[in-house]
């Protein structure tokens, strides 16, 4: 019913309270919401997902799977409300007993509350129990079902490229975790609510007459107005505050990942302003959702049953009965109150239900979009099983042309080199190559091995991943899907000693790969439960290693993986010369064909030829 209106509310940025967020006024924008049905169908299909995507939890039994869970929240929900009417009614009977001064009477009903009391208490935690793991699971179902649609080829990088959609990992990491717990808020607090409400509305009516109910209703109809009006401004508050959200932990993450350039060059002082900065947008946000999702309190119940007992209602009455209809009555009004604050309540937080699924169904519906256009058509297999490219030009998102009519074949044993000033485009044939980016005109054949290109890409940055070293070598296939051997460990052994890192072969290096009598006991450790415990994370390899020695072990991959074509994105700039030589003849030796992008001299003597890029889209190629 909400849909999200991607404008920067002008009268909001002129205001001198929000300049100090005005930094990031182009990447924090005020978004304003509309009620329409595109939104509430977006709503509905966060409903619907959570409820019918199957993969997250496959093999679990019918009496714990979401929607199970969810008819005993129901039923839980109700036998609590029983539980609390009969507790609500005790004061009233206590009243009763106490004044008319009947002790066997005041025995039993003290033996009955404490009876009720441990039943309420049982219900309430059953309740929590059951909506905490409702939680959960919603929260694992949609952040596995929007993962499965954004960790795809093509997909995950064109979105963290185009930048449409800011902080995804936040919206997957922290706005879904908080849209479950949201949405079982608000589940939780309305989901028996009218028939609650209906049923105290009567009892009221019948303890204080037509006027008790009458002024409760009219004073939560004002309450719901403005609470429905306050739902499209919170909802846009959110949705701003949990981007603020994102870009805070997103400088911390660069903080963490930068924190020895950040010494060496002396910047702790900008990086604290930097952060302090976002922190101060954070603050704004997190402030204004605070004031807009005042709660609403009532000092109503006790002014109906004052009229009530003022107005001489209940003169015919015993002081005991007075007493009795007194508690009662506050009863029935206070939880038919409470009831109505909780459905009232209920739409600040499902204002706030609106901000997260917003932020969600956004992200889907960009994920499809982009899905839907991934073209890679114009690539094609090779019946020669080399590598052609058929008078490709390949221009930048932004448009600028990088390079015009290449055609070229790489052979295999041909080894190429390309060149070129920084910025002419020599990653982008890569990316027209992989479909990363579609040439604007012309096509290209690959190789193919059991239907993927037989080529493996090594990128500019090095890339490495929690685990261990064999891990690091068998990127990207996981380690759990080999067969653990000896054969296995020597060829991990012999690699390692190939590209130059023998010194990693140390007992606390080598023990997380696998030794002889190993085997078992790593497979054994190598379940989900087990794996934090036995492998480094990617920082920690990350910190341990020096950038050459990273490099060498990204190029260890392509020794492990053999591919018929190699791309190596100045994959040897950080080794030393005799290094590089070992490992490109190496290489060559296992007649893997390279295309090495370099502007290393040193490297010339290894290619059969030369694609010299220049700006403007020329080039020429040179035979070596
Ligand atoms: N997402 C993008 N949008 C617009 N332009 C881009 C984008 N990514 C890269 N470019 C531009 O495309 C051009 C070519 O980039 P490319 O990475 O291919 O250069 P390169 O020749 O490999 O450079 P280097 O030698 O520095 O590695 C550059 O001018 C770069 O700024």
């Amino acid at each position: 019913m909400l849909n999200f209106d991607n404008k920067p509310k002008n009268a909001l940025s002129n205001k001198k309270k929000v300049a100090y967020v005005s930094f990031i006024a182009g990447a924090l924008p005020n978004y304003q919401f509309k009620i329409n049905f595109k939104g509430l169908k977006n709503f509905k299909r966060v409903v619907s997902s959570t409820l019918t995507y199957g993969k997250a939890f496959m093999d679990e039994s019918w009496y714990y799977n979401i929607k199970t869970l969810c008819i005993l929240l129901f039923l839980g929900n109700v036998a609590y409300q029983f539980a609390a009417y009969f507790s609500g009614l005790l004061s009233s009977e206590f009243y009763l007993v106490l004044l008319s001064a009947d002790k066997s009477g005041y025995f039993k009903l003290l033996i009955k509350s404490v009876f009720i009391v441990l039943i309420c208490a049982f219900l309430l935690a059953l309740n929590n129990f059951l909506s905490g793991s409702i939680q959960a699971k919603a929260r694992t179902i949609l952040t596995m079902y929007t993962q499965e649609n954004y960790i795809k080829k093509n997909v995950l990088n064109t979105l963290n490229f185009q930048k449409k959609i800011d902080n995804p990992d936040q919206r997957i990491t922290q706005d879904i975790d908080k849209l479950s717990a949201s949405f079982m808020n608000v589940i939780t607090k309305t989901i028996i609510s009218p028939a609650v409400i209906i049923y105290y509305s009567i009892r009221t009516w019948l303890i204080t007459g037509y006027y008790g109910p009458l002024s409760i209703y009219l004073y939560f109809i004002i309450g719901s107005v403005f609470s429905i009006l306050l739902v499209p401004i919170v909802a846009s508050k959110i949705y701003n505050l949990e981007k603020a959200e994102g870009f805070f932990r997103n400088q911390h993450v660069k903080i963490r990942d930068s924190a020895e350039e950040i010494s060496f060059m002396g910047g702790e002082d900008n990086a604290n302003k930097e952060v302090n900065k976002y922190m101060k947008a954070l603050y704004f946000y997190q402030k204004t959702v605070v004031i807009f999702t005042f709660p609403i309190y009532s000092p109503l119940s006790y002014a109906i049953i004052g009229i009530a007992v003022f107005a001489g209602f209940y003169d015919d009455k015993n002081p005991s009965e007075q007493a009795n209809i007194i508690s009662k009555s506050s009863f029935m009004s206070m939880y038919l109150i409470f009831s109505f604050t909780q459905v009232l309540e209920t739409a600040s937080e499902f204002a706030k239900l609106v901000g997260y699924s917003v932020r969600i169904t956004q992200l889907w519906d960009e994920l499809e979009k982009i899905n839907l256009a991934v073209n890679t058509g114009y690539i094609k297999k090779s019946p020669d099983n080399i590598i052609e490219m058929n008078n490709l030009e390949i221009a930048t998102p932004a448009g600028t042309t990088l390079i015009s009519n290449l055609t070229l074949k790489i052979e295999t044993g041909q080894n190429l080199l390309i060149t070129g000033p920084n910025g002419c485009g020599k990653t982008s044939i890569i990316r027209a190559l992989v479909g990363i980016w579609k040439p604007t005109e012309g096509n290209v054949y690959l190789p193919f091995k059991n239907g993927v290109p037989d080529l493996y890409i090594l990128p500019q940055q090095n890339m490495l991943v929690n685990g261990s070293l064999a891990d690091q070598i068998t990127y990207p296939e996981r380690l759990s899907n080999i067969a653990m051997s000896n054969d296995f460990n020597n060829k991990m052994v012999k690699i390692i000693q190939t590209v130059g890192l023998s010194h990693l072969l140390k007992p606390e290096f080598f023990a997380k790969i696998v030794t002889d009598d190993q085997v078992y006991s790593y497979e054994t450790e190598y379940d989900d439960e087990s794996t934090f415990n036995v492998k480094y994370s990617f920082t920690t390899w990350q910190n341990i290693l020096s950038p050459g020695e990273q490099q060498k072990l990204s190029l260890a991959r392509i020794f492990y993986r053999a591919p018929r074509y190699a791309i190596l994105d100045e994959s040897t700039s950080s080794l030393d010369i005799k290094s590089e030589e070992t490992i490109y003849t190496e290489l060559i030796k296992m007649n893997v064909t390279l295309i090495s992008i370099s502007h290393r001299k040193s490297l010339e003597k290894f290619h059969r030829s030369i694609l010299n890029i220049e700006q403007h889209g020329r080039f020429s190629i040179d035979s070596n």
